[in-house]
């Protein structure tokens, strides 16, 4: 839908305007490879339902405007993503000094990274200084992009029988060539410490069911609502992106945790109406800035997932992170909001230590 010129003037008026589209085409030969595949990281790049393109304008809709009522509320909550994933840090730390020096066994976590994603190196390179920090060991198999299933599949193998392994994590995406649904099918669930196995995702998806692990993205999520006290229990929650890794395992728990939840995707009809009426809003879908302030319901707390980079001359990098949510629209109607960077995304790794913590006491029935 083409916008009128007077909503590009006020769109115009901040930093979640979409760019034009001969800016959104200057931008992508800005981009390396390995940048255009970071944009759609941890939401898009499992979830085909959203296109991986640069955003347009006909992404918005003319209702995108920020009101000026939105913008008389200014009170928000910044939820310090970054400062809660240190406290959970220090926590683990302490119950892993207890395990070691009560029954000596010191939790240890294997991560697998096929391929030469950048992004992918980044993040397995912090998962790892994480766990030296927490007092995990850390065991790294890192294979070229063209490697095959089978040697992943006999590293899985050789982890899922080593005693001195509570963990084992396949980094994500995996190369086009492989069948990441039998990869990790392959993981032992006793060790799945991504919680992506099928019987762990199908256990939380029942009732009266434990799964023995929680996804670490919404693990993270639900965790940040619990510390900042926000009521989850009979709310309206609303989950914007159905991914395996984060948009669907995070409508489960809040459903688990009593919530109303709704989840949109490329095909609802009404995004915006719907997304509109939730008290809580958990936004995974990798679109820079789709959720713009008339989205939000006043008072909504706000739970950014998206981690997109975005053309920013002004940064050395040459681009800034920026998340689902119109941050700077956000800000002036919800009462809470995670910020990008530094809201859901230290979350992930600090939940993943708690995983491999949870699993190494299970094994070793530590209490
Ligand atoms: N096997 C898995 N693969 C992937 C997962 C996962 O949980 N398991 N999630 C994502 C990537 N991811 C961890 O693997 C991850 C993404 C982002 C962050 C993070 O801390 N982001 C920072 C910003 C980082 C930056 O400046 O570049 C933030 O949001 O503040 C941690 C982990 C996909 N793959």
């Amino acid at each position: 839908m083409a916008s009128s010129p007077i909503t590009m003037m006020k769109m115009k008026l901040n930093n979640c305007s979409p760019p034009s589209t001969a800016a959104a085409a200057r931008f992508l030969p800005l981009l390396g490879p390995h940048q255009i595949r970071f944009r759609s990281s941890l939401a898009l790049f499992h979830n085909p339902s959203f296109p991986r393109t640069i955003i347009t304008r006909s992404t918005f809709s003319s209702s995108s405007i920020i009101t000026a009522a939105m913008a008389s509320e200014a009170s928000v909550k910044v939820i310090d993503g970054k400062k809660v994933a240190k406290d959970v840090r220090d926590e683990i730390n302490a119950e892993i000094t207890r395990m070691k020096d009560s029954i000596g066994v010191v939790p240890g976590l294997a991560v697998i990274l096929v391929g030469d994603r950048k992004d992918s190196a980044t993040y397995v390179r912090n998962k790892k200084k994480a766990c030296e920090t927490a007092g995990i060991k850390s065991y790294e198999v890192c294979l070229p992009e063209n490697s095959t299933e089978e040697e992943v599949l006999k590293y899985i193998s050789d982890f899922n029988d080593d005693p001195m392994v509570h963990g084992i994590l396949v980094q994500l995406p995996l190369p086009s060539h492989m069948d990441e649904e039998k990869i990790l099918h392959a993981v032992c669930i006793e060790k799945d410490v991504d919680g992506f196995h099928p019987l762990n995702i199908g256990q939380l998806a029942m009732r009266g069911r434990e799964p023995l692990f929680v996804p670490c993205t919404p693990k993270g999520c639900i965790e940040l609502l619990h510390r900042y006290n926000v009521e989850i229990k009979g709310k309206k929650a609303v989950v914007i992106g159905r991914s395996n890794i984060v948009g669907m395992p995070a409508a489960l728990l809040l459903q688990r945790e009593d919530a109303t939840v709704s989840i949109v995707h490329s095909r609802t009809k009404n995004p915006e109406e719907i997304t509109r009426q939730a008290d809580i809003i958990i936004a995974a879908v990798g679109k820079p800035n789709m959720v713009r302030g008339s989205w939000i319901k006043p008072g909504a707390v706000i739970i950014d997932v998206g981690i997109n980079p975005v053309e920013d001359a002004t940064n050395p990098r040459g681009y800034r992170l920026v998340g689902d949510v119109c941050y700077e629209e956000a800000i002036k109607v919800a009462s809470a909001i995670t910020p990008v960077p530094g809201g859901v995304g230290p979350m992930t790794i600090a939940m993943l230590l708690s995983n491999t913590l949870l699993s190494a006491k299970r094994i070793n029935n530590f209490k």
